[in-house]
């Protein structure tokens, strides 16, 4: 699970790289801020399909934490209020990013994909597509010192977002793992498990492709 985490995370993705490197434009980086906040807004939703497949009171708990982090305990808490604050500090409204327009076609294929997948498959399935979370925390370091050093146009106040991800990707990567490696007693378990932590790292990919395609034109 590790090595498919590695190998195939979207850190590796060029767009990412040309982030990493200071080499977005600032339309570029709006643009993934806005699609980005498409997946985030729907990781609560799959949240609450997998806790509907938990079937004891402890792990239902656990997994609920997960959406109280993101949906916080009240307006204007959690991590979807700090993605729309992310977004006012690189320039943007509010309100164009809740009313999703400028959501590309294929960013939307690639979330729709990952909560139906939550959806139809097993809780050990749905559980390890999580598992991406392994290598989210030092994605998140990398991302923080590229946004200060290469684009100090953004507040440093809307950074709050990913410096909230590092223990709380640690944290979630723990309980998953635990959880995965608890029930898949069977070879066919584990390597559904595997497949499911594939095809997780295949639609963060996709978006990224999405976000990418887009800018081409611009960038030519
Ligand atoms: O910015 C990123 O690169 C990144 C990656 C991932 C991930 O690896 O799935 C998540 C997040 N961020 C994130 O913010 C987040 O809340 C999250 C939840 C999950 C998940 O699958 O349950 N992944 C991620």
């Amino acid at each position: 699970m590790r090595a498919v985490a590695e190998e195939r995370y979207h850190d590796r993705h060029p767009f990412n790289l040309r982030m990493h490197s200071g080499a977005l434009t600032p339309a570029e980086l709006r643009r993934w801020i806005v699609n980005r906040f498409h997946y985030q807004r729907h990781i609560p939703v799959k949240d609450a399909l997998i806790t509907a497949k938990l079937d004891t009171p402890a792990l239902r708990r656990m997994w609920l934490r997960r959406i109280q982090d993101h949906d916080g305990q009240e307006e204007g808490e959690g991590g979807i209020e700090r993605w729309l604050r992310l977004g006012e500090a690189a320039g943007l409204d509010r309100g164009s990013l809740l009313r999703a327009e400028d959501v590309l076609p294929g960013v939307r294929l690639a979330v729709d994909g990952y909560v139906n997948f939550c959806r139809l498959r097993p809780a050990l399935e749905a559980v390890a597509a999580s598992l991406t979370e392994l290598s989210a925390p030092d994605l998140m370091r990398t991302r923080i010192d590229a946004f200060e050093r290469h684009y100090p146009w953004i507040e440093p106040e809307g950074l709050a977002y990913f410096r909230a991800r590092v223990s709380q990707g640690r944290r979630d990567s723990r309980e998953a793992l635990d959880l995965v490696l608890g029930r898949a007693s069977t070879r066919d378990d584990q390597e559904r498990a595997v497949a499911a932590l594939r095809f997780k790292c295949d639609v963060l990919w996709s978006l990224l492709d999405a976000v990418d395609g887009a800018g081409r034109g611009e960038r030519t």
